[in-house]
């Protein structure tokens, strides 16, 4: 099952800069495991914000919230799920 996720960071001016980088570190390396699993299909970055736009495959709805809420900067974002279907028209059928 695919899902269209846009995620919104939002990360305290108050957090330590530190803390904030071994996060980002942490986020980094988690995303990238999830994306050579072939979970995280694509990942893209909006353009003049700090914000993405992402494809996920997922077994479930469950599967997607854990992943999600395993992300090191959850608690910093907003995040939005749309589920996907195939388009009658689009010559790709996932
Ligand atoms: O920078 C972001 O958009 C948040 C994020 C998601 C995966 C990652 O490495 O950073």
């Amino acid at each position: 099952m695919l899902f269209m996720v846009e995620m919104i960071v939002q990360i305290p001016q108050s957090l330590d800069a530190d803390l904030v980088a071994k996060i980002k570190l942490e986020e980094k390396e988690y995303s990238q495991k999830l994306q050579r699993e072939g979970k995280w299909r694509h990942l893209w970055r909006v353009v003049g914000e700090y914000a993405n736009v992402s494809i996920f495959d997922a077994a479930s709805n469950d599967e997607l919230h854990t992943m999600l809420s395993s992300l090191p900067l959850f608690p910093y974002m907003q995040i939005k799920v749309t589920p996907l279907a195939n388009h009658p028209s689009s010559i790709v059928q996932e």
